[in-house]
């Protein structure tokens, strides 16, 4: 069945029933070391996960690592452009559960992200980054620990989908001419627009479907945190990119109002409830006037459009949500992405989950690390409905690789979310206490010892997955 690997001859796979792993005691998790810094966290992460599951199961469970490639060492050991061998797809295929270091993908031309397809293929639609602070760990930012996100990520399409076409090809220029000569033209809202015929061209597809998962896992996760984090953010630039991020925020609240109508509340929903509830006699246009600033200069179409939306609202929801009801709800809001990078800043506090499009939660889960501490605290996961792998929100740091540097918190973290995820939790409870007593003694790789005041010695990227094991207690 494999090519040029074997699987370890004591352990069982990881199945799928109705979405949710089967985890057997003693399972087979193929792993992909990684590019770069992966040499360096990769072992560290696997003494700490070992070390843990040891200390908290007793033998009772233990984990079978199985060695699987894509990268650069895949190249070596299968050949020149063997980047994503087959035998790597079918071992993550048959054990449903993996976890990687990052892989490195050339900028301009070469190959394609070997992290997007790995995405692709298995179908692993929603990328989940939380963003949390270890109380010890020094940030640029004054206030880390009011931030507490999640990230979820749509992880299969957007521009991520990698069609597109170089600037001056033959069927680049096609699809300018057919879009300049024919398809703008009969569009009469694009008018006289033309696209630069020496421009490269991109497609970025945003789907119902692809947008609707994502936010149902992320309204679902959302049901399981205590009520005062019950919140969901869609995060998009809809006023730029109407069909497409504009889509994503009404379908992502359409599934909200329909899926989920008794267990949500959208923010205009909240208000229009919360005016009737201050006022009884409040007419619909009075309420109208007060959730729209711009009312009053409105057209009459658009003023009597929003004074139906306040009278759905109170004819359809006032007996589930209304006195107060949906204050119990989860709240559904959108911002717009610029704006959501400084409200993460500015407001951390007022925000839990964040359902985003592919490109903006890659942009977004990058900053967000950076306010707890930075890329080597930030763990990620990309979940499917049969299959999920584990990985940091990092890439492969390649200045770094090699040193016994780098800080190997983030994958470890995913490694905690892995444990979490297969219902592990003494043994991710074991790593976070250890993580997070080691980081509160000041006992830290370099990223965070050159951050913290007075400096600090930093520890070797082995020596801090021992500070973290010696702190499991
Ligand atoms: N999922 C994946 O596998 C991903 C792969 N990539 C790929 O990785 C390659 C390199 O990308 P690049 O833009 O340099 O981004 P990286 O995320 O690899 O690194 C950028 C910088 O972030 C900091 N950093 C990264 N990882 C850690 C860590 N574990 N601990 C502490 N600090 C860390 C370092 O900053 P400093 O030097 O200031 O300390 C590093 O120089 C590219 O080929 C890219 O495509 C990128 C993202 C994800
Ligand atoms: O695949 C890559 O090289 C980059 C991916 C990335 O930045 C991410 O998933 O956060
Ligand atoms: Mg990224």
């Amino acid at each position: 069945m494999y090519d040029k690997i074997t699987p370890p001859t004591t352990g069982a796979k990881i199945t799928f029933k109705n979405g949710e792993p089967v985890v057997p005691e003693n399972p087979i998790i193929p792993f992909i070391q990684g590019d770069g810094t992966g040499i360096d966290i990769w072992p560290a992460t696997e003494k700490v996960l070992d070390a843990a599951v040891a200390k908290a199961y007793k033998g009772k469970r233990k984990i079978s690592w199985f060695r699987v490639y894509a990268g650069d060492e895949a190249c070596d050991l299968y050949g020149t452009y063997q980047y994503l061998p087959q035998d790597t797809l079918t071992a993550i295929e048959e054990y449903g559960v993996a976890i990687k270091g990052p892989l490195t993908t050339p900028v301009g031309g070469g190959i394609r992200s070997l992290n997007v397809a790995l995405r692709q293929i298995f179908d692993l639609y929603s990328c989940v980054r939380p963003c949390r602070y270890y109380a010890g760990t020094p940030s640029p930012h004054k206030t880390p620990e009011k931030l507490d996100v999640i990230i979820y990520r749509e992880n299969t399409e957007d521009i991520y989908l990698g069609i597109e076409w170089k600037q001056g090809s033959e069927i680049g220029d096609r699809l300018i001419k057919f879009l300049n000569e024919e398809l703008i033209p009969a569009t009469p809202e694009h008018g006289k627009k033309q696209i630069p015929l020496d421009a490269g061209i991109g497609i970025k597809p945003i789907s119902k479907t692809g947008s609707q998962r994502l936010v149902r896992r992320a309204i679902k996760h959302a049901l399981l945190l205590p009520k005062n984090k019950q919140q969901v953010t869609l995060v998009h630039k809809g006023n730029i990119m109407k069909y497409t991020e504009g889509a994503f925020r009404d379908w992502g609240y359409e599934l909200a109002t329909t899926e989920f109508r008794n267990e949500t509340v959208t923010e205009r929903e909240s208000w229009i409830l919360g005016n009737k509830e201050k006022n009884a006699n409040l007419s619909s246009e009075e309420n109208a006037r007060m959730i729209d600033p711009g009312f009053d200069s409105l057209t009459p179409e658009k003023k009597a459009q929003i004074v139906k939306e306040v009278e759905t609202v109170l004819n359809t929801i006032w007996e589930s949500h209304g006195n107060g009801k949906w204050k119990e709800k989860i709240m559904v809001n959108d911002r717009i992405a610029d704006s959501i990078f400084q409200q993460i800043q500015t407001r951390p506090d007022e925000y839990s989950i964040l359902a985003t499009m592919n490109l903006n939660g890659d942009y977004l889960s990058d900053a967000a690390a950076a306010i707890v501490g930075g890329l080597g605290m930030g763990p990620g996961a990309n979940i499917g409905d049969s299959c999920a792998i584990f990985e940091a929100t990092h890439g492969t740091a390649p200045k770094h690789a090699g040193l016994d540097k780098i800080n190997p918190g983030s994958v470890i973290l995913s490694g905690v979310m892995m444990l979490e995820f297969m219902g592990w939790q003494e043994a991710a409870d074991l790593v976070k206490k250890g993580l997070g007593d080691a980081i509160a003694n000041s006992q830290v790789t370099y990223d965070l010892a050159r951050l913290m005041e007075p400096p600090v010695e930093p520890l070797k990227c082995s020596e801090f997955a021992d500070a973290i094991i010696k702190h499991f207690g």
